[in-house]
């Protein structure tokens, strides 16, 4: 079948996940030998094709948006399992480089003053994050810069002052966090947002027992926090939010099919983005008979 001899030519030359292109300035070189088909046919545009991706030169000259990262946005509630899905992603894609930035290491951290009430701090407000400074960070690293990401202390409430994590220019960023969705600047930096649908009983649960152990909380004050704070900030800011996820995840880290799938679409991304670097004048497109059509007239 023409078609499937096109697709073929295709998948032998780019590799798997290869979704279409479209061929601008590339010139396919004329088929040699007397046995070769003409090039009006889809064989010959197939034999064509491939022959001129495997000639084409292995510079970059990619538009410059296939070359940033991708980056992936990951929100829910408190304790939904955001930071557990995250790390089985990046598990999942161990060959490329990814790096993850928390929306909590820009905490504003509070003053002498509030920390003295901060059981009165509303922690689950847009307003205690410093959004300026996540776009800041996240800029440089779309640009492919390294950034020194500050540390929160949640026992303290305030930052280290001291002390930075460095994070590296990547091919993938994920950034989780519970108002990731909340600014549309923010948004508008994201290829992908995931949101974590977790029951709130179960949330909870998971949050008294995350907090007492790790966050230095005794139980009713972790209650208090949530009734005051925590579960209004989810209905008003957070849920609402949800409507911006282009994939939701329920059941966060117990669902397998959904992460799996997750990985297997930023494989297909990345695997675009490599071909961009490799071949030069090649961009790609989605897939569609048209783009066929465009291969065989060229
Ligand atoms: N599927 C799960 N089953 C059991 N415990 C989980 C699961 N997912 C997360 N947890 C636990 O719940 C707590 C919060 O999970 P985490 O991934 O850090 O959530 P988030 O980043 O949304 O706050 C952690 O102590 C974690 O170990
Ligand atoms: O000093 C602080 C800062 C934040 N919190 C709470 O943390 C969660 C967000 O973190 P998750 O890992 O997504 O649960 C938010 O609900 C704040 O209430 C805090 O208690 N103290």
């Amino acid at each position: 079948m023409p078609d499937k001899a096109v697709d073929d030519a295709m998948e032998s030359a780019v590799g798997a996940h290869f979704s279409g292109l479209r061929l601008e300035a590339l010139r396919l070189p004329a088929p040699s030998g007397p046995s070769s088909p003409s090039s009006s046919t889809s064989a010959g545009a197939a034999a064509a094709l491939a022959n001129g991706l495997a000639h084409a030169h292995a510079d970059v000259a990619s538009p410059s948006s296939l070359r940033q990262p991708f980056v992936i946005g990951v929100s829910g509630g408190t304790a939904s399992g955001k930071t557990t899905v995250c790390d089985m992603i990046i598990q999942q894609l161990h060959d490329h480089r990814v790096v993850l930035v928390n929306q909590d290491s820009f905490y504003r951290g509070l003053t002498a003053e509030e920390s003295a009430r901060a059981q009165d701090y509303n922690f689950d407000h847009p307003d205690a994050f410093d959004t300026e400074q996540l776009l800041e960070c996240m800029g440089q690293l779309k640009r492919a810069l390294p950034v020194n990401v500050p540390i929160y202390d949640f026992k303290n409430h305030r930052r280290c002052s001291e002390r930075f994590r460095k994070v590296n220019a990547s091919d993938v960023i994920i950034l989780e966090g519970i108002l990731v969705f909340h600014d549309q600047r923010v948004r508008n930096l994201m290829d992908m947002k995931i949101f974590v649908d977790t029951d709130a009983d179960i949330r909870l649960a998971r949050r008294i027992r995350r907090d007492t152990v790790e966050r230095g909380r005794d139980v009713s004050s972790v209650l208090d926090q949530y009734g005051r704070f925590v579960k209004p900030a989810f209905d008003d800011f957070v849920l609402p939010s949800k409507k911006y996820a282009d994939v939701i995840i329920p059941r966060g880290g117990d669902n397998h099919v959904a992460i799996d799938l997750i990985v297997q679409h930023i494989r297909t991304k990345l695997g675009m983005h490599d071909l961009c670097k490799v071949f030069r004048n090649v961009f790609v497109v989605q897939s569609t008979f048209q783009v066929k059509l465009i291969i065989f007239i060229d």
